[in-house]
């Protein structure tokens, strides 16, 4: 094909040099020559060469940026290239976690499509620099060649090339360095970011492998729900609410996520965010293929704003009144002003469809503690509760830790986590070989002691609450019967009064009779 190109390519040559002998000394020939020459001369080229060249550039000289076109076919051009050519290239590239192979300059390889052949070209031609430019495209010009039969040329316009950007862009992805996103007030409304590099993976997850499975399919479904969410209208974001108590591995979850979707992650504080305003600002920013995650959402916002007017309302004296009023400006000029509202906003408003393929993890150790416009299903669509330690957790934490698939301690051990709540970051912690000479049987039996700790440490816990209960009980009773008894004397004293009044009014009476006055009561 590369030899075919360059005849086809000599022919041209050989046409434009005809033109030009024209151009030259066309007073010599007839006036409609050179139109007849050019018509003919395509038709000929057309007739005899009947393959169609689409050139794509190295960089864009309208925006004096490196073509987004260029990026995706060199990383579409890696993977057939590195099976198929023979002369490589390794270059480094921004962002990506390994070295991209492409092919050489003048390299040249096949692809198909649809049952249809087509040939993609590396070119490089050094172009004589005629003025000073920062630009490279002006020194060394780099390009694709994509060279195809003309009959298929709509395949080719209408899906193949829409089917490289596609893929290249998802190749780039799949090679990208993950990054972790954190904003922090020092940067306004700035996020910074590290590479991500966590190693929990839902392999290494401790839950209900059925709980965990379906979770997966949840996510791989969403990921490829690109126009399933575009059919319903919705926008392409789905909500997680991860809750349940310290060390169940809610936080474990996010980066396992993270591996699995190739997601970057956005770590949103919101007490570091200002006001609304800001907080829709740092949205705008996210980009596509992202997890925005916001961990123990029930101690980030304060939504305690109405209960402080109220306790102004309730507050009698106007000192009182000004004491609150201030405590409360100094709060809100030093914490967040983000309201309810601006995170529902935040999570649902219309500026939360821009960028697409996101998804936004709430943690929480305290559900119950949320408001629930907050968590209803459409806004945090799937509510995960991760719990203590099961049989089923403890077997994925012993093969990530000991390499042990059974052991003969598995049956007391299941016993004990039925009977008993641990985490599993205590269990993860008990399995772990605390020196070079701890073996897989010792670190099991370390569980089997820490989980009868537990277990003793609730019977003791539970005995005490029932005995602060039953005291408690107790001394209500005794109150309720001090209060009868008290009453019952008052109501008794006063019978004997009214007895004593009636007593008194009698002998008065009698006197009034006996005498004929009436006496004076002081
Ligand atoms: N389900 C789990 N599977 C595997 N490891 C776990 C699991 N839960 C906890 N761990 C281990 O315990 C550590 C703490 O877990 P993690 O930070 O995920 O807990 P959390 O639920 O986010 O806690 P918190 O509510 O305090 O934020 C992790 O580093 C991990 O090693
Ligand atoms: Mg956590």
């Amino acid at each position: 094909m590369a030899k075919m190109g360059d005849m086809w390519g000599q022919l041209g040559s050989v046409m434009a040099s005809m033109m030009f002998a024209y151009a030259m000394f066309k007073q010599f020939f007839p006036d409609n020559l050179g139109d007849i020459l050019e018509k003919y001369g395509q038709k000929l080229v057309a007739y005899v060469y009947p393959y169609i060249q689409i050139t794509f550039d190295e960089y864009d000289s309208d925006f004096h940026r490196r073509s987004e076109v260029y990026s995706a076919i060199q990383s579409y051009l890696s993977t057939k290239s590195s099976t198929r050519a023979k002369r490589l290239k390794a270059h480094e590239v921004k962002g990506s976690k390994a070295l991209v192979l492409g092919m050489d300059d003048n390299e040249e390889v096949t692809d198909e499509f649809e049952g249809i052949k087509l040939w993609w070209a590396s070119k490089k031609s050094a172009s004589k620099k005629t003025s000073f430019s920062f630009f490279p495209e002006y020194d060394d010009r780099k390009m694709y060649k994509l060279t195809f039969h003309r009959r298929h040329r709509d395949v080719v316009m209408g899906s193949y090339l829409d089917h490289v950007r596609q893929e290249g862009k998802a190749i780039a992805v799949k090679n990208r360095q993950r990054k972790l996103y954190i904003n922090n007030t020092g940067k306004g409304t700035k996020w910074s970011h590290v590479v991500f590099e966590h190693p929990a993976t839902f392999e290494t997850l401790a839950m209900d492998p059925k709980e965990k499975q379906s979770i997966i399919n949840d996510l791989l479904k969403f990921g490829k729900g690109k126009d399933y969410y575009k059919k319903i209208g919705k926008a392409w974001k789905r909500g997680y609410l991860l809750y349940g108590p310290p060390g169940t591995g809610k936080s474990t979850m996010i980066s396992a996520i993270s591996n699995l979707m190739n997601y970057d992650v956005y770590d949103l504080e919101l007490t570091a965010v200002k006001d609304n305003t800001e907080l829709r600002k740092l949205l705008i920013d996210i980009s596509g293929k992202a997890i925005i995650v916001i961990e123990d959402i029930d101690c980030s916002l304060d939504l305690t704003g109405q209960r402080k007017n109220k306790k102004v309302e309730e507050a009698k004296d106007g000192d009182e009144k000004d004491q609150i009023l201030k405590k409360k400006e100094e709060e809100e000029n030093t914490t967040s002003k983000v309201t309810l509202s601006g995170l529902l906003n935040f999570i649902d408003g219309i500026w939360s469809a821009c960028g697409g393929e996101r998804l936004i993890v709430f943690t929480t150790n305290y559900v119950d503690k949320l408001d629930p416009a907050l968590i209803r299903r459409g806004r945090m669509d799937k509510h995960i509760k991760l719990s203590y330690c099961c049989y089923e957790a403890f077997k994925v934490l012993a093969r990530n830790y000991l390499d042990l698939e059974t052991h003969e301690l598995f049956g007391t051990i299941e016993r004990l986590l039925g009977e008993t709540d641990m985490t599993p970051a205590d269990v993860a912690e008990n399995l772990m070989p605390k020196s070079d000479v701890e073996d897989a049987e010792s670190c099991l039996k370390n569980l089997i002691e820490a989980l009868e700790a537990a277990k003793e440490a609730a019977r003791v816990k539970a005995e005490e609450e029932a005995k602060q209960k039953a005291e408690e009980e107790a001394k209500l009773k005794a109150e309720e019967e001090g209060k009868l008894k008290a009453e019952k004397e008052e109501k008794e004293k006063k019978d004997e009064s009214t007895k004593e009044e009636v007593k008194c009014n009698g002998t008065l009476a009698e006197k009034v009779k006996e005498n004929g006055v009436t006496p004076l009561i002081i």
